[in-house]
């Protein structure tokens, strides 16, 4: 999604790296030349130390070591971008950056390959007992008794989350001419059969896989997905590896099944709680592990590092990004169709905060005509923070407009259609509050730009821009000379004024853009002419 509104830095912009990131990854940033930035590398800190560190940055970029926490977030006054060079995003708080309306990126690309590689050397190893006997001949003992392994060919892998790695996993598997059984939510069967795996349950791959590696996010979704219930479903003997994150597999089932005979073995990456150099697992010689190493190539760290630094170059530079976590990803191309529309969303949205009176509890937004044919999610973003830019406190941007709308318990509806009732695109929207409904809708004429084209069912045609005044009247002669007068009165200049009814006699709206804002005290005078029922001052 565009964050073209989200306020960019200007001049210098520091990028602090918390984290060890490649040299070569991050030539992007050094290389950069038309925008001012600051490279800050300070890796190892304290999150007290990362606090007072990290109080004037605009960008913190960080790998898993580094707890990215709403603490941490909230000391960072200028933060507009966190960016992670890798997938997992579970060391950040999502829910406090997009709060904060700051955009978080990652690389998802990067490191697969590297992942999936490791997977299977962790699997290997673990089916030959390849770390423990090497450590037995470093102590100096030729035992080839104690380690006789397993065969992978003709075994049945599970792959539980079948995403970029898992997918990756199954491919390599498959050349070790392993049955490969995947589950994932998103696997579909024709998928699956393009890549010779059989889709199936969590339940099926526990019952009938000899290993059984897992490749999903951590989310409160997966966190335990693999427990005490699962690993009884289990064939004895089988193995586990765990290449994606701790607490996917409950560290102390497993302990427990492992000691209990059911599971022969499992080969961990990754821990609840990492730095784990004194963890229970780890005392078990069925077990075998590295320090979290399955990004840790030369060429999946240079690659993850260019990707963020690409993306942060890019945000600065265009206000998209490539890696969107937190906010919608839209195709360049895409954006370029709903951009133009921006500014008269935004104002449509500020319009009606303006005239609206009690707390907003619906906004609906009905897109027609060609518009409705475009991916209109930046469009309602632009609305609301249209919406809420006049009473909210926090700073709304695209990132944050829909979390904070609902957070106030706005309920948000879009609705589409093809047909625009004589105009090419028509974008209109409805506010509820708990006490009144006040609907406006707008267009973007051909060359000549945005216009407000109808007030709560009134036709008008007003450019939403500067000073407006709404008034609603009754349709009685003099009504509009009264109004011009009484503005002259108080210098007020009209520069352009819009009149519109239903029927003679009855009600009818009076827009007039005028140029100075008008006081309370110059609303109330106008207020009480003859015929006058209500006006509001509006500035776009
Ligand atoms: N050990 C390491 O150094 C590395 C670890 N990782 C971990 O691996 C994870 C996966 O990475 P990618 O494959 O690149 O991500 P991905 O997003 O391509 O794949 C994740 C898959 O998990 C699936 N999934 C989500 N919820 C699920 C559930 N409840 N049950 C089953 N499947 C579910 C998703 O549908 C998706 O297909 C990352 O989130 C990260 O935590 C990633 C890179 C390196
Ligand atoms: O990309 C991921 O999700 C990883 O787990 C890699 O972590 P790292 O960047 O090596 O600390």
């Amino acid at each position: 999604m565009a964050t073209e509104t989200i306020e960019r830095a200007t001049k210098t912009i520091n990028v602090f790296i918390a984290d060890p990131l490649s040299e070569d990854g991050i030539q992007p940033l050094r290389l950069e030349t038309e925008l001012d930035l600051n490279v800050i590398i300070d890796t190892g800190l304290s999150p007290e130390q990362l606090k007072e560190k990290i109080a004037d940055v605009e960008v913190l970029l960080v790998r898993s070591q580094t707890t990215v926490t709403r603490e941490i977030i909230e000391c960072a006054k200028k933060l507009k971008l966190i960016g992670r060079a890798g997938v997992g995003v579970d060391n950040i708080d999502l829910a406090a950056a997009t709060e904060h309306g700051i955009i978080v990126v990652n690389a998802p690309d990067g490191n697969t390959n590297s992942a999936a590689e490791h997977t299977i050397a962790m699997m290997t190893s673990l089916a030959r007992h390849i770390p423990q006997a090497f450590n037995t001949l470093k102590n100096g003992k030729w035992d080839r008794k104690s380690y006789v392994g397993v065969e992978l060919k003709n075994k049945t892998l599970g792959v539980v989350g079948f995403g970029r790695i898992g997918a990756e996993v199954a491919y390599r598997a498959k050349g070790s001419r392993m049955n490969v059984m995947a589950y994932d939510p998103f696997l579909s069967e024709e998928r699956a059969t393009e890549l010779g795996v059989t889709k199936a349950t969590v339940e099926e791959i526990c019952t009938q896989a000899d290993f059984i590696t897992v490749h999903t996010p951590l989310l409160p979704e997966t966190r335990n997905l693999i427990n005490k219930e699962k690993f009884a479903m289990m064939k004895d003997g089988v193995r586990i590896i765990n290449c994606a994150r701790g607490g996917i597999i409950n560290e102390d089932d497993l302990y427990d099944a492992i000691l209990e005979g059911k599971v022969a073995g499992a080969a961990l990456d990754v821990f609840i709680e990492e730095p784990a150099t004194d963890h229970k697992l780890l005392t078990l010689p069925q077990v075998i592990a590295t320090p979290h190493l399955g990004a840790s190539t030369v060429e999946a760290q240079e690659s993850v590092a260019v990707d963020v630094s690409n993306d942060i170059i890019k945000f600065f530079k265009t206000g998209t990004v490539t890696n969107p976590v937190n906010m919608p990803s839209i195709p360049k191309e895409k954006l370029a169709e709903v951009e133009p529309f921006f500014a008269l969303a935004e104002k449509l949205g500020k319009f009606l905060i303006q005239v609206s009176e009690g707390t907003v509890k619906e906004l609906n937004i009905s897109y027609a005509g060609e518009v409705a044919n475009y991916d209109v999610r930046p469009l309602t973003a632009n609305t609301i923070k249209g919406l809420l830019s006049t009473n909210h406190g926090t700073h709304v941007n695209d990132v944050n407009a829909r979390y904070l709308a609902e957070r106030v318990g706005i309920q948000i509806n879009e609705h589409k259609t093809t047909t625009a009732k004589g105009f090419t695109n028509l974008v209109t929207v409805e506010v509820k509050t708990e006490t009144e409904t006040h609907v406006v809708a707008g267009t973007l004429l051909n060359g000549l730009g945005a216009r407000i084209v109808k007030v709560e069912g009134f036709v008008v045609d007003v450019i939403p821009q500067g000073h407006l005044l709404y008034i609603k009247n009754t349709d009685k002669p003099g009504a509009i000379g009264r109004v011009a007068t009484k503005l002259a009165e108080k210098d007020i200049n009209i520069a352009t004024m819009q009149v519109g009814r239903n029927e003679i006699g009855g009600s009818a709206v009076m827009m007039l853009v005028v140029d100075n804002e008008v006081t309370e005290e110059d609303l109330l005078y106008v207020s009480q002419l003859e015929n006058i029922d209500e006006v509001k001052s509006i500035t776009l």
